[in-house]
């Protein structure tokens, strides 16, 4: 079973991944990363990568997608928090993602394409 990062880990592994617009998710121990995309052709392109990926690492996200929008946290179940195999995959699937607009701002409500029927402004 891998290792829980140890707080040297954490100092050293967290902040360029806080740069690339990951997210701790500190109730559940985990990294968190919102994307949208142009379409939802293009996230589920995205969702089809990370899948691959996942399956070849045996090592799975939990997420959620909602049109063009995918929302996805990074923990290692067994180990009950954050370990190498989370800040390599968070790596891993920056490199698949593309041309996509990343939401920072985690606190804020999420806005997809599908609101524009409804007159929002995504
Ligand atoms: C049996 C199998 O190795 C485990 O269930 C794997 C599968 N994928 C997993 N993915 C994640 N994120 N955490 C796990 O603990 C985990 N365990």
């Amino acid at each position: 079973m891998p290792d829980l990062l140890t707080e040297a880990e954490r100092q050293e592994l967290l902040p360029p991944l806080g740069v690339a617009g990951w997210g701790a998710d500190p109730t559940t121990d985990s990294l968190r990363k919102i994307w949208k995309f142009r379409s939802f052709s293009e996230a589920w392109g995205f969702l089809s990568r990370v899948a691959l990926l996942a399956e070849t690492r045996n090592h799975h996200p939990d997420w959620r997608n909602a049109y063009n929008v995918v929302d996805l946290r990074l923990t290692t179940h067994s180990a009950g928090g954050l370990t190498r195999l989370d800040t390599e995959m968070a790596a891993a699937i920056d490199r698949l993602a593309g041309a996509a607009e990343v939401q920072r701002d985690q606190t804020a409500e999420i806005r997809c394409l599908c609101e524009l029927r409804h007159g929002g402004r995504p």
